[in-house]
């Protein structure tokens, strides 16, 4: 027998053992992350992985071997936390019951007063069968929907031309909210008027920024001045009220309808394919086996490669992104985490197999949920 052969004898023996501690050590890591799933905890605890790390280095009977140990305790505790990850985030939404909302909770806020874009989506998705309810600010209709006035809220996400829309997406990560279904609405705007109004006579346009910027080229053209409201709708109530003809109103024809104002211009918006998409939120998630698409919030490690190694997993498990944006940290300055779109449901073996590595190269993430795409997106 040669020294290789009893080298290797050794290195059996000593795997063995290893793999016994490893059954051994990912049964308690399993036992954590049904304490922490129990008690709403993160599954990354930075400070107990630097204890872990520091006590493995002073064990070290070697100067030479700290950094091996280092690595070697951080690989194992990565691949402890994408286990908890997998029993939190995957299997358990998908094999228990969905939870139930609170009885008290109805109806669907929306941002706006009726007529607004938000208030048209709502109506796209829920039809006359449920309560439609104008909200204030983002804020508040997340605030609504956790607190269970609110059975629904439905939030504008992401437009065509003008890209995600950030207000939305960090509330999504800061707020124990889901996305349960999504609508894809083409955005027509048009100016507004007094009855009487004479387009030449307007000095002054009213609406919300992002329908502001969706007309900007016909606002430039004309020379008007912007003020910016809280929602095209408000704009619109603001104008009704007065008898100024020389201010105008941006937003959606329905608009009309809703106040004593007339469309004095139609698709003014900007040339392009100008869709908003909403996502519909509710304070539990629903796990359904038809989902096509799901939106998540990674944090990466901040160190070289990690981006590349999150948006590798996707690739490999022939996954199709539909949107990645990166949100400022608000106590973290300069660091980013990542709201990404993909393409396939939480039931489907590689969206599960993908999410594994998501959850080894995270040092957290959250699934913000999974639904079914709007045919128009
Ligand atoms: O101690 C915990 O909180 C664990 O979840 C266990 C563990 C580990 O595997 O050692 C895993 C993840 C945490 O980031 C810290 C440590």
């Amino acid at each position: 027998m040669d020294e290789l052969h009893t080298y290797r004898q050794e290195i059996d023996a000593i795997d063995e053992q290893l793999s016994t501690l490893l059954n051994q050590r990912m049964a308690v890591s399993r036992a954590v992350a049904n304490y922490k799933a129990a008690h709403d905890n993160h599954v990354l605890d930075n400070q107990r992985e630097q204890e872990v790390i520091d006590k493995a280095k002073a064990r070290s009977d070697r100067e030479d071997l700290k950094d091996y140990h280092e690595t070697f305790f951080r690989q194992l505790m990565a691949l402890s936390r994408a286990y908890q990850h997998s029993l939190i985030n995957v299997e358990n939404p998908i094999n228990s019951e969905n939870k139930e909302y609170p009885s008290t909770a109805q109806g669907v806020a929306y941002l706006g007063e009726q007529g607004s874009f938000s208030d048209k989506a709502a109506e796209n998705y829920f039809g006359d069968k449920i309560n439609r309810i104008p909200a204030s600010s983002f804020r508040s209709i997340v605030e609504g929907v956790i607190q269970g006035t609110w059975l629904y809220g439905i939030l504008p996400v992401e437009n065509s031309l003008n890209g995600s829309i950030a207000q939305a997406l960090d509330l999504f990560r800061d707020h124990q909210i889901f996305i349960v279904g999504e609508v894809v609405l083409p955005i027509r705007h048009c100016l507004l008027g007094l009855p009487g109004t004479n387009v030449d006579g307007i000095k002054k346009v009213i609406s919300h920024p992002q329908a502001l910027e969706q007309c900007s080229l016909y606002i430039d053209q004309i020379g008007f001045r912007r003020e910016p409201r809280t929602s095209t709708a408000s704009a619109a109530a603001e104008l009704a009220k007065t008898d100024d003809r020389s201010i105008a109103a941006i937003g959606s024809p329905q608009l009309a309808d809703c106040y004593p104002l007339i469309i004095l211009k139609e698709d003014i918006q900007n040339p392009g394919n100008n869709f908003t998409r909403f996502a519909v939120i509710r304070s539990q998630p629903i796990y359904q086996q038809d989902t096509d698409k799901m939106s998540l919030f990674c944090r990466v490690p901040h160190v070289s490669g990690s981006l590349y190694q999150l948006l590798h997993c996707f690739a490999q498990h022939n996954l199709n992104l539909l949107n990645l944006t990166a949100r400022p940290m608000e106590n973290n300055p300069w660091h980013y985490d990542f709201y990404i779109d993909l393409e396939g449901g939480l039931h489907q073996s590689s969206v599960q197999s993908a999410l594994k590595d998501v959850g080894r190269i995270c040092e957290t993430y959250k699934i913000l949920g999974s639904y079914r795409h709007d045919q128009l997106s």
